[in-house]
């Protein structure tokens, strides 16, 4: 008998998922995979339904059919909660609170990374000395910063970033694409929405197109 492995599931695998509102479709039905390691990029014209998406993905909205399968099990909530980080348009910051009690505060709501801590991210996404300014002194760029910092920290392994790189100034952008790299190298996988031509991270890539009386979805490297 041959030695056959068993192949490991996709990271997240969608079957005729649909959305509408007022009975009017927004997308679907859409089936695709992502595997670890590999990202999905998610493209369409202004409300094609790429934010709708990935809020139905991350469990915010409740979609109309279809299946959501994470690692080879149903997208319950507590699974969600588990396995994917959510990054919106709207930072779910604090105002009130120093950037630093933002991190810790999410940090005990969502975990963290094993051997990460909130201080250190502060280097990494180019916010070092901003640790106790309010979160409503920090440029709207600064505010994205700390988002990919919090997105950093987590543990999740699926990751679904919502037009990440708006507000960010070229190297934020690399930055965006250095970590969406390192966390693919880390057996993590990404769903992007974006309308940047600069904004496919040099990783095996995905698309996904919404919008479009052509086939969801298309393999591509
Ligand atoms: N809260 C809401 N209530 C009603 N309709 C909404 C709401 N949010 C979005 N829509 C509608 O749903 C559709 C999809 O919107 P969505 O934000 O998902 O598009 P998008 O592809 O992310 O757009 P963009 O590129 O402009 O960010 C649009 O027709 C939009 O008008």
């Amino acid at each position: 008998m041959p030695d056959i492995a068993p192949t490991a599931p996709p990271l997240l695998a969608v079957r005729g998922l649909a959305f509408a509102r007022n009975e009017q479709p927004v997308f679907g039905p859409l089936d695709f995979d992502v595997d670890a390691g590999e990202a999905l990029l998610v493209q369409g014209d202004n409300g094609a339904g790429k934010t709708t998406l990935l809020r139905v993905l991350a469990g915010l909205l409740r979609a109309d059919a279809g299946t959501i399968v994470i690692d080879g099990q149903p997208a319950r909530a507590s699974l969600r909660a588990r396995a994917i980080s959510y990054l919106g348009h709207l930072p779910a910051l604090k105002a009130d609170l120093t950037a630093l009690e933002n991190l810790q505060f999410l940090c005990g709501l969502h975990g963290r990374r094993r051997g990460q801590r909130p201080d250190d991210a502060f280097g990494i996404v180019g916010l070092g000395g901003h640790q106790d300014t309010l979160l409503r002194q920090l440029s709207a760029g600064q505010k994205k910063r700390l988002s990919l910092a919090r997105l950093w920290l987590a543990p999740a392994p699926l990751w679904l970033l919502d037009e990440p790189y708006a507000n960010l100034d070229l190297e934020g952008i690399n930055l965006v694409n250095r970590m969406v790299q390192a966390h693919l190298r880390d057996g993590g996988a990404a769903l992007l929405t974006t309308h940047g031509a600069y904004a496919a991270p040099p990783v095996r890539t995905r698309m996904l197109v919404l919008g479009r009386a052509q086939p969801a979805s298309a393999g591509a490297e």
